[in-house]
């Protein structure tokens, strides 16, 4: 950047505003139309006065002017941009009295053929004109390119604005001279200023900034050269490869490779910015920023939207059937129903019937009855009567049958209906497909508003540091107090003697800072080990300064460690809809440079193992966690071990250091994809010097251990500090332990732990010095560790 062809480009791209110049050629005069000026404010619709411009003899696309030449020398850069067209003007004229208000030189005047203007549309957008023999035409730069009359209509939808002899509108210019008095007066327009035309948002003003980037080069053994590695070449290269499938991951729909890693450049090989910068700009703005796409790409583009529509159809159509379904289905329904409350009065009638009948033939004599009937008159029913009776029961029995056959006849046509609606249920199945597809679109819309969220939260916490420095001072009434807070950044200490140091961190605790508020302020950087960051908590300081109480603290008043684990066991529990999630928990003390695994009561001595950056701890025990209570009982089973161990070996707590380290596993219920963070806690052995000659036997072999585990530690800091190759981790047990945490990669929170007596000022200044020394580390971009499932969808 800032390069001589790149100021160049700006420079041509910042002059396409202004810059229309008439050439020699009088061939495409057949491009203007002829249309009548209409006066639209200042010195327009005025007498035209013409002369011919002998620079525009020349042909200026083939023989660009000098540099330089004020006026020409902007022709000559339009002359260059494939919008030109303006050769046809070169016979125009220029209206005298419009150049008088644009303030030109007049002997300038008669050699110009055309006046120049900017016209403004109240849409943003800006057009240049001329104005040539009394008629304005616009220069169509977004269609075709060519010189168009200029539209009837737009006198009453914006404003003309005369150009001046620099090529910029009167209106630019006043706000400009404005500005320019005020800063100084000899000071030439900034040529990295520039700007370009998007569909949507019109005008946008650019800037040709200078910014330190990296640039991939490789070593070309024939020319004995580094040069530049190209897009192709390069996304061949591991490391590269890795970014832009990172990318594609999260942005499946974006394929185009070198596309990405186009704006992977940009991003200056972030992917993080570069899927944020193109979720910023993500729809038609993110469609603008990808390169022209060729025929057979728009032609495959015009199927896709041929095809879409031709689904929408299908899709409303079976919608229109559904509908007719549903209603046919009610309607089956209804006559079903009809038909049930029928056949139940029916079967009514004919069970009365039955009844009736049953209870005449009862009535009827036992004899059977004469042939000839008899005329004798019986002393009960007549002959008459009963052959009533007789037709009356063949009447009823003939309407039992009729009744049988309308119920059997029904009964299949209910059962048609029956197969009917089950047929529409079906169909009514089918269609929730469709909305199974409309589901999985807003899961997918939700996924990327998740991700877009997460990385904005991360690149906050980026911002602020990956590092970050904490100061929490002990409280002690008793002592004579050496400590000033003058602010919530800064501490000071002040010796007996007056002397004082004073030091900055990212935050300064006061001795009434409770463990709710310390809780509060790392919370963020503790629970982003949930989305898959290792992040390390450490409190250093000498003995008794109070890393036990910030880390542990009291059963009644519990530090970091039970909080971190309650607050992930919390957040894991908010997530299960999406997430299934997995804690466990490992807890090791580093003493005399062995590493002792606290969770096993068989007093288990660790050996570390280092692949290549990985570090294994083989056999270490980890414990699941699953609710707050199995926390205290972890703690409860390490602390005993702790004690048992160091009475064993005769060591006090305050001589070794406790690393907690919480692994949280989530896998994504959706996409498969499963996120390992790690949660580090250390609580380290007091870091006071012990003078040789106080220390000797196991305390001097215990103050070597621990002289030799923090200097690794500090020199851990200061070779990330000054972004060296070798970073010796493997100087101490302590720094091996700690390494995925204090690499690259994590996210790290240091407790300075002092003392506020006046008689350890010289312990509390080395302390303050070393956490100054680590707040200066750049741990470089934290990482997530995320996994994709094979076959599984891409991460959120
Ligand atoms: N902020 C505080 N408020 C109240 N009491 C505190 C505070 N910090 C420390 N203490 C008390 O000071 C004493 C020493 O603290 P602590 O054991 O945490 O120090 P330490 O640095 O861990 O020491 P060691 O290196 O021996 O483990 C404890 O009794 C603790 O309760």
């Amino acid at each position: 950047m800032g390069s001589g062809s790149s100021k160049e480009s700006a420079r041509s791209s910042n002059s396409q505003r202004t810059v229309v110049r008439p050439q020699a050629t009088t061939s495409r005069r057949g491009d203007f139309q002829e249309v009548e000026v209409r006066p639209t404010g200042q010195g327009q619709g005025e007498n035209m006065s013409s002369s011919r411009n002998p620079e525009g003899q020349r042909d200026s696309r083939s023989q660009p002017p000098e540099a330089g030449r004020g006026g020409s020398n902007r022709y000559a850069r339009h002359a260059a941009s494939p919008t030109t067209n303006s050769s046809s003007l070169q016979h125009g004229q220029t209206g005298a009295a419009t150049s008088r208000s644009n303030g030109r030189n007049r002997s300038d005047l008669q050699e110009a053929d055309v006046v120049f203007e900017t016209f403004v549309h109240k849409n943003g957008r800006e057009f240049i004109c001329a104005v040539r023999n009394g008629r304005r035409y616009y220069l169509d730069d977004w269609h075709s390119h060519e010189w168009q009359p200029f539209p009837e209509r737009w006198y009453s939808e914006g404003r003309i604005v005369p150009m001046d002899d620099s090529g910029q509108s009167n209106e630019t210019n006043e706000s400009n001279n404005q500005s320019r008095s005020n800063t100084n007066n000899k000071q030439e327009h900034d040529d990295r200023e520039g700007y370009l035309k998007h569909p949507k948002r019109g005008r946008i003003e650019t800037y040709l900034m200078e910014e330190r980037h990296y640039v991939h080069f490789f070593f070309d053994r024939q020319s004995g050269k580094w040069l530049r590695l190209p897009i192709g070449w390069e996304l061949h290269h591991h490391l590269v490869r890795q970014m832009v499938d990172h990318v594609e991951e999260a942005l499946p729909h974006w394929k185009d490779r070198a596309d990405i890693l186009a704006l992977l450049r940009a991003c200056n090989y972030n992917p993080d910015e570069c899927i944020g910068t193109y979720l910023m700009l993500e729809g038609d703005e993110a469609d603008w920023l990808k390169p022209q796409r060729t025929s057979k790409e728009a032609k495959a583009d015009e199927d896709k939207d041929t095809r879409i529509e031709e689904l929408t159809e299908k899709l409303k159509k079976l919608e229109r059937e559904l509908e007719t379904e549903k209603k046919q289905r009610a309607e089956a329904e209804k006559q079903l129903s009809d038909l049930e409350e029928k056949y139940g009065n029916i079967s009514a009638e004919a069970t009365s019937a039955q009844r009736q009948m049953e209870a005449m033939q009862q009535s009827r004599p036992k004899t059977a009855r004469p042939k000839t009937p008899v005329a004798v008159k019986t002393s009960g029913a007549s002959i008459d009567e009963m052959d009533q009776l007789n037709r009356k029961v063949k009447n009823l029995h003939k309407s039992h049958v009729h009744l049988k056959m309308d119920v059997l006849r029904n009964i299949g046509s209910v059962n048609a209906v029956i197969k009917e609606a089950m047929k529409a249920a079906a169909d009514l199945k089918k269609s929730d497909i469709g909305s199974q597809h409309e589901l999985e679109e807003v899961r997918a819309l939700y996924q990327r508003e998740a991700l877009q969220r997460r990385l904005l939260y991360n690149q906050l916490q980026e911002l602020r540091g990956n590092i970050r420095v904490f100061c929490r001072p002990r409280r002690d009434d008793k002592a004579d107090n050496c400590l000033k807070f003058p602010s919530d950044q800064d501490v000071m200490a002040v010796n007996a003697d007056g002397s004082k140091k004073t030091f900055s961190y990212d935050k300064v605790f006061t001795p009434d800072t409770t463990q709710e508020q310390i809780f509060t302020d790392t919370q963020p950087i503790i629970t982003s080990c949930v989305d898959g960051y290792n992040v390390c908590l450490l409190a250093y300081g000498q003995t008794g300064s109070g890393k036990t109480f910030t880390m542990m603290g009291p059963e009644n008043n519990p530090g970091i460690n039970i909080r971190a684990i309650t607050e992930l066991l919390k957040v894991c529990s908010e997530r299960t809809e999406t997430k299934k999630y997995k804690l466990k928990i490992s807890m090791v003390e580093i003493y005399n440079e062995t590493v002792q695994d606290l969770l096993t009561t068989d007093a288990r001595t660790l050996e570390l193992q280092m692949v290549g950056n990985i570090v294994r701890i083989p056999n270490i025990t980890e414990m699941e966690v699953t609710a707050v209570k199995d926390i205290k009982e972890i703690m409860k089973l390490g602390d005993g071990n702790r004690k048992t161990a160091s009475t064993k070996m005769n060591s006090t707590s305050s001589r070794s250091h406790l690393v907690l380290m919480i692994t949280v596993e989530g896998e994504d219920k959706v996409t498969g994809a499963i996120s390992k963070g790690v949660l580090t806690l250390c609580d380290l052995a007091g870091s006071e010097r012990i003078s040789k000659t106080e220390a000797s036997g196991q305390r001097l072999v215990e103050a070597a251990a621990i002289n030799k585990s923090l200097s690794a530690l500090g020199q851990v800091f200061s070779a990330l500090r000054e972004s060296q190759l070798h970073v010796p981790y493997r100087n101490s047990k302590l720094t091996q332990i700690l390494r995925p945490c204090l690499g690259g990669d994590a996210k790290a929170c240091l407790f300075v732990n002092i003392s506020p007596d006046v008689r350890n000022y010289p312990e509390t200044c080395n302390t303050l010095e070393f956490g100054s020394n680590a707040r200066q580390v750049a741990l470089g971009q934290a990482k997530q560790n995320i996994q994709r499932k094979p076959g599984g969808f891409p991460p959120r």
